[in-house]
């Protein structure tokens, strides 16, 4: 069997069932992913964004098409792929370095006391959390927060790490720090990043492609940008590089001209409270 693709998204479709009826949120996604790739997916609000990360991480199952990961059908939540939502959902009676822990005990990782030590130690320092491993949740930032919640998604040694807005809570400042660090860490494990966001500079940033997709319903995948940049990058010198401003305008173009949204915010959240009624809770910007 072919293992050109490590990640392969197959005429993906999504049906939720609602009162009135199914609502087709998504039809025909299909994409294919390399290893070690860092993919965003942006597009408004509702175009089905977390739809297609929660089929990936085997949250939801696809009412049509399928995913899979490395030869294999995704069909339920695995280690392999860890994901990172917008609020760390640590548990917040544990401190840092016990929510790290726990994390890696629920894999079949097969170290001894001080093997597990060092490899929760070791990610606690990538997040640059160290100094607060016995802090509780309560007792850290929001950004602090955040860092732990990638802390504990890594060490999990994840084939793929799915965020959901993982800066979306944070102040300018803190997610500038965290996309450095995040930057950081994919330069040095090489892993497969599917995120989620609403902030252009931030795809451009950190993508090796963006993926735009189109308003729902039946949202699909509109266009696809690669971002040829070299790496590491750098926010400032890039701010005046005319190709990193190229990429941005295309981006834009993208969601204000091409995918212009008719629909008011009130009448979008009308909409989403309507077809879910009772279904599971979302977050919407
Ligand atoms: N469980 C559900 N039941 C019914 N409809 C749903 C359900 N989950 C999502 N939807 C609908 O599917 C569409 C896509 O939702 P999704 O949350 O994937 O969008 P999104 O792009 O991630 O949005 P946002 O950027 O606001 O988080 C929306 O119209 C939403 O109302």
């Amino acid at each position: 069997m072919s293992n050109k693709h490590h990640l392969e998204l197959t005429q993906v479709g999504m049906d939720f069932p609602t009162p009135k009826g199914p609502f087709n949120a998504l039809q025909d996604v299909n994409l294919r992913i390399n290893k070690g790739e860092f993919i965003s997916l942006i597009g408004h609000s509702g175009c089905g964004k977390s739809t297609v990360l929660n089929i990936v991480a085997g949250l939801y199952k696809a009412t049509k098409g399928g995913v899979i990961l490395d030869n294999q059908e995704v069909n339920e939540p695995g280690p392999e792929r860890a994901v990172v939502f917008q609020n760390h959902s640590l548990l917040p009676w544990l401190s840092a370095y016990k929510n790290v822990e726990l994390a890696v005990k629920q894999t079949q990782n097969g170290r001894s006391k001080k093997e597990m030590k060092e490899w929760v130690e070791h990610n606690l320092e990538l997040v640059h959390m160290s100094h607060a491993a016995d802090k509780l949740p309560a007792e850290i930032s929001g950004g602090m927060k955040q860092r732990v919640g990638i802390a504990r998604a890594l060490a999990m040694e994840p084939k793929v790490l799915l965020m959901d807005e993982p800066f979306g809570a944070l102040d300018a400042l803190t997610r500038a720090h965290l996309q450095d660090s995040v930057m950081e860490i994919h330069a040095k494990l090489g892993n497969t990043v599917i995120m989620i966001t609403h902030d252009v500079d931030e795809a451009v940033l950190l993508s090796d492609r963006i993926v735009m997709m189109t308003n729902g319903p039946a949202a699909t995948i509109g266009e696809i940008l690669p971002i040829e940049l070299a790496r590491p990058r750098n926010r400032i010198e890039l701010a005046d590089n005319p190709q990193y401003n190229h990429y941005r305008h295309e981006v834009l173009k993208f969601l204000y001209e091409k995918q212009r949204k008719v629909e008011s915010v009130e009448e979008h959240r009308k909409k989403q409270s309507e077809q879910k009624s009772g279904a599971t809770q979302i977050n919407v910007a």
